[in-house]
């Protein structure tokens, strides 16, 4: 495998909340003609202008290379298109560049890590649904938004079934700080990171409550457990859970408050309402929509995902966090798997 041929040397980053800027940064500083589309004037107006992103990013110089538009007719002049919208928002953005583009064979990585309500597809199946001529790519792994726009070193999966498109991929987006390994693994790359935002809920319920150092390593192995459980299930590699896009993500969000989804679970923890934590937020915390619609494929394909099960309860109310623990604890005894 030739690795890194060809780069695609246009970019249109859809979607410019933290981590659409941080790739779009990335990818003008590494010197692609690079354009980011913000739904909001204000957001556009600011990166063209200021060369910030005071919203989500407001610490980063973001390059003078990079173009802000909120005009989805850009993205015909790409090469390559990452999607870095909430996955809830993911169908209606790929029909509208479907129809901005005109249905064209464009490759395109999603870059965001949830399951869609109410469908419970994945985004490599929305995008077979919205937008069946693009030829689709996962880009997932530990990698905060913060720490990618400061050019910290960062290593991450891109999954693209087709070689040759994954190769341009991690041509056009590996730098002397960001590298992506080549995996032809798109559904493990996307479950393990729809799956870790639900498990790092949980790690932030315990650290919330002050439960202790050993039951959040107790909730990853476990959480982990059933992470591969559901995944090698749906016939994911064992090998892409275990690797950055699995694992590694894992460790990463259910670590560090800088998580999004790990800061909702320590709120919960402190004892208040998921609801009223999501609405005071302007970032989103995806692992609050993914859980109900795991666990619903979970119970359909007859997985056990006691942890998942738990957080969905949590999210929604249904159960106290003492109880969750009860429970948790108190299910009868097995051999570990
Ligand atoms: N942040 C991170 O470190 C990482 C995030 N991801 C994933 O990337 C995805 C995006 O996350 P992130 O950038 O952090 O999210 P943010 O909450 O920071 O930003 C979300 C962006 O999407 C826009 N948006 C929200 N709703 C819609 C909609 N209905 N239609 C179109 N655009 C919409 C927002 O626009 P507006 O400002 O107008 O609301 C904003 O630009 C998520 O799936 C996340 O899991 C993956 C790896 C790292
Ligand atoms: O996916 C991420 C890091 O890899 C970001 O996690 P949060 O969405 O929980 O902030």
């Amino acid at each position: 495998m030739t690795i890194g041929r060809e780069p695609f040397e246009r970019i249109y980053v859809a979607g410019a909340g933290s981590w659409g800027t941080a790739l779009a940064a990335l990818c003008a500083r590494a010197g692609r003609q690079t354009s980011i589309w913000s739904r909001g004037e204000e957001i556009a107006g600011q990166i063209n202008e200021e060369h910030r992103n005071a919203t989500y990013l407001p610490e980063i110089e973001l390059p003078s290379t990079l173009r802000a538009t909120t005009d989805r007719a850009a993205a015909c002049e790409a090469e390559g298109i990452l999607l870095v919208v909430p996955a809830q928002a993911a169908r209606d953005e790929l029909v509208a560049l479907r129809e901005a583009t005109g249905g064209a064979a464009m490759p395109v990585a999603l870059c965001c890590k949830g399951i869609e309500r109410g469908t419970g597809r994945l985004m490599h199946q929305v995008l077979k649904e919205a937008w069946p001529e693009a030829l689709g790519a996962v880009l997932s792994g530990p990698s905060f938004a913060a720490d990618v726009a400061r050019g910290l070193p960062t290593a991450v999966t891109l999954a693209d079934p087709d070689e040759s498109c994954g190769t341009r991929w991690l041509g056009t987006l590996a730098t002397e700080t960001f590298r992506p390994y080549y995996s032809p693994d798109v559904l493990g790359a996307e479950l393990g990171g729809a799956i870790k935002n639900v498990l790092a809920i949980a790690c932030g319920i315990v650290e919330g409550r002050g439960l202790g150092e050993s039951a959040k390593a107790a909730l990853m192995a476990r959480g982990f457990a059933e992470a591969k459980r559901f995944a090698l299930g749906m016939g994911a590699k064992p090998e892409t859970l275990a690797g950055l896009s699995g694992l590694g993500d894992l460790i990463l969000t259910c670590s560090s408050r800088q998580s999004r989804n790990m800061s909702l679970g320590y709120e919960m923890g402190q004892g208040r309402r998921a609801a009223d934590v999501i609405a005071e937020r302007r970032t989103v915390s995806e692992g609050a929509a993914t859980a109900p619609v795991l666990v619903s494929l979970a119970r359909e394909r007859g997985t056990d995902m006691p942890i998942t099960e738990a957080v969905a309860a949590l999210l929604s109310g249904e159960l106290a966090v003492d109880e969750a623990i009860a429970d948790l604890m108190n299910r009868p005894l097995k051999i570990e798997g």
